[in-house]
């Protein structure tokens, strides 16, 4: 499909023309009506989008899920999020200053200060846009890109720390079968057929399991983990992060085909290498981004003769900062280290005599 094609099956329409009375705001998701102030000045900052003005710019898939903030009380009813992924890529791209305003009903928006336009994409189709080339950029799950079994023709550049969760094999916790070599021969329900598929495939084989008696892989688009219950499978292959949902339907895990995050992606044959420098330069903001989330700079005084016991503690991504101090024989460091370890770290160096040992967030990088 040419990117062409993707701009018309999502609705992209002048902004003027727009029917809808209302826009959303993009900070809090919630529509203002068209007539109100805040609503015009938005209007007034989107270009007007059509297929020529997507021409020549780097195309950006993001999980589209999460266009409404729903009622709390239908949070209650419904155990899907308004978008696991889409929300956190939001934050992504305004740590990245990828500026934009998506009106609601658009799947797709130009940026307001890049030569670039984001389109909004159910996370599993991602994959095989970036594949193909037709799409520049991607954020998505790494499950998804093993699911469309588009490995090689897609790089994985960067895991983005989000999204983290298990494909796990599950059954019901009070039957039967406690083994995955007990579900062998039996009926598997998911979503993920290809990688259930593979997967039991080799169980089968080891079992020398053939023809009727191997087991049989069924699909399913969501509320994969009601197909026990419902006496549709004996047990399911379905994504597992708090656990909540497995345990809620009485099932329990017995195996695990992968663990998984979110990752960003670029085609390995990229369609249009003239956009390459603005692909590496947005890769670069949003690895930065990645990297002030996860690390903090931790600045502390130390006298000379214990500064290779410090530079052991915080020996920096590349190199830790030294700096004399005005008074002899003591030096002030400052150096990068690891958000999850910095409590461990400052132990240790007020351990070997380090003073005034402060920790500082990092609100944007480049590493
Ligand atoms: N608890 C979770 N359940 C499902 N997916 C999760 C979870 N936590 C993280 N993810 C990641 O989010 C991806 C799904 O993204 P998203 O929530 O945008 O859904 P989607 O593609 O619209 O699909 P669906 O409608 O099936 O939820 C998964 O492929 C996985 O990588
Ligand atoms: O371990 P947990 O934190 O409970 O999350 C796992 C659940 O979330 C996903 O379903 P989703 O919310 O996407 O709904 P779906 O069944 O419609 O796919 C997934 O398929 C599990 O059912």
């Amino acid at each position: 499909m040419s990117s062409t094609a993707i701009v018309t099956q999502s609705r992209v329409l002048s902004l003027t023309s727009l029917p809808e009375a209302s826009i959303q705001n993009p900070l809090s998701g919630w529509n203002i009506p068209q007539d109100h102030p805040i609503a015009k000045t938005l209007f007034k900052e989107q270009p007007i989008m059509n297929a020529e003005s997507l021409e020549g710019r780097l195309l950006f898939a993001i999980p589209k899920k999460g266009g409404i903030v729903p009622f709390i009380s239908l949070m209650y009813v419904n155990k899907s999020h308004p978008g696991r992924l889409y929300e956190k890529c939001l934050a992504l791209l305004a740590g990245a200053d990828i500026q934009f305003r998506r009106h609601h009903r658009l799947d797709v928006c130009l940026s307001l200060n890049h030569n670039l336009a984001l389109i909004f994409l159910p996370a599993s189709d991602i994959p095989s846009f970036v594949a193909k080339g037709d799409i520049d950029l991607g954020i998505t799950g790494h499950d998804v890109i093993l699911e469309a079994k588009v490995q090689g023709l897609v790089d994985e550049v960067l895991r983005l720390g989000f999204g983290k969760c298990s494909l796990q094999i599950q059954v019901p916790e009070s039957g039967p079968i406690k083994t995955i070599d007990d579900l062998a021969g039996k009926r598997v329900v998911t979503s993920f057929e290809v990688l259930a598929g593979q997967y039991f495939d080799e169980v089968d084989e080891r079992l020398g399991l053939k023809g009727d008696n191997k087991t049989k892989i069924e699909y399913v688009g969501g509320s994969v983990e009601a197909a026990c219950a419902l006496g549709l499978a004996d047990g399911i292959v379905d994504l597992v992060e708090s656990g909540d949902t497995m345990r809620a339907a009485g099932l329990h895990a017995i195996g695990t085909l992968l663990d998984t995050e979110a990752v960003l992606i670029r085609a390995a044959t990229p369609k249009r290498p003239e956009l390459t420098q603005l692909t590496d330069l947005i890769t670069k903001r949003v690895a930065g981004v990645i990297a002030a989330e996860k690390y903090v700079v931790v600045q502390y005084n130390i006298s000379r003769d214990k500064l290779v016991s410090a530079t052991r503690i915080t020996p920096g991504r590349r190199a830790p900062t030294v700096s004399p101090l005005e008074e002899e024989n003591w030096v002030a460091v400052s150096s990068m280290v690891e958000k999850k370890n910095s409590a461990t770290v400052m132990d240790q160096l007020v351990a070997i005599g380090a003073e005034d040992v402060l920790v500082f967030n990092l609100d944007n990088c480049r590493v």
